[in-house]
């Protein structure tokens, strides 16, 4: 059978030269090219590639993404930085090119895609929830992708069992000391030598707590995701948001 020819966009960096090497190691996949700020994206049409893992940065990836579906080219998008106006604009190429697939993940690695799950369950039996994520200080955005869709799907559980909004009796506030309000869901951003990319969810009811914690300790944690993205997304067409839709997560 022949191999799918998948290109690597933002290849030259952390994790984009991380998936180059996990793309060259699968059996059923050929890296066609690896391309890097300032490379010419027709290079994508000339080599005929299938599929796009695009791994760039939120100022890139809108034109990049334009690029492959107007060349009906499927893409894995872990860049991140998506807010409803981007989704919409994607929706509109999209429809102009109906049988090109796009998947978004905030986040490739299966912890971080069950802490999220965990955490939209637990949602509706706390009283109060706030997130603490934690990354590497060369990161560009915060708070997180993957922390502003978990503050997502909290706040949307809890609105789903009816609880009202979080008890907060702050009165005087530092700029920031609370950290960003994502639909009712405060989530606090740390920068640190020293780590990769890290999420605790903190859940509280009267008298206890429950935290849900993922670390990634190296970027190999996303490749898995990565991989099955590319081999689901070429018959995948449409937008898929988030790898869960991918797994079987009962
Ligand atoms: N979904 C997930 O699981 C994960 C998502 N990410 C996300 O992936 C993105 C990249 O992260 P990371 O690798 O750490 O960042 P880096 O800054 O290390 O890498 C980004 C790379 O993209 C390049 N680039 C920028 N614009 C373009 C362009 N138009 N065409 C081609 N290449 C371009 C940059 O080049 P230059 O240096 O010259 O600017 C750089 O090499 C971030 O948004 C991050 O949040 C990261 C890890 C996991
Ligand atoms: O920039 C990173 O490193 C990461 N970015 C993604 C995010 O913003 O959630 C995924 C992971 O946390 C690593």
């Amino acid at each position: 059978m022949s191999k799918l020819r998948v290109a690597v966009v933002g290849a030259r960096g952390r994790i984009g030269a991380e998936a180059v090497r996990a793309v060259e190691a699968a059996d059923d996949l050929e890296l066609v090219a690896a391309l890097g700020r300032g490379d010419r994206l027709e290079t994508l049409v000339e080599t005929g590639t299938q599929a796009v893992v695009e791994l760039t940065t939120p100022a890139s990836v809108m034109g990049n993404l334009d690029f492959c579906v107007r060349h009906g080219i499927h893409a894995v998008v872990g860049t991140t930085g998506w807010t409803d106006e981007r989704l919409a604009q994607l929706g509109t190429s999209l429809a102009a090119s109906p049988e090109t697939g796009v998947l978004i993940a905030p986040n490739f690695s299966i912890g971080a895609v069950l802490t999220m799950k965990f955490a939209e369950t637990a949602a509706r039996y706390f009283e109060s929830v706030e997130i603490i994520e934690l990354h590497h200080p060369n990161k560009v955005d915060a708070p997180s992708g993957t922390a502003h869709r978990t503050a997502q799907l909290v706040a949307a559980a809890r609105t789903d069992a009816g609880l009202p909004a979080q008890p907060d009796a702050t009165v005087t506030e530092l700029a920031g000391a609370r950290g960003a309000d994502v639909d009712g869901v405060r989530v606090h951003s740390v920068r640190l030598r020293g780590l990769l990319a890290h999420q605790e969810v903190v859940l509280g009811g009267e008298g206890e707590t429950l935290t849900v914690r993922h670390d990634s300790l190296h970027h190999s944690s996303f490749m898995p995701g990565i991989l099955l993205g590319v081999r689901r997304v070429v018959s995948t067409p449409g937008l898929t948001f988030g790898l869960e839709h991918f797994l079987d997560l009962g």
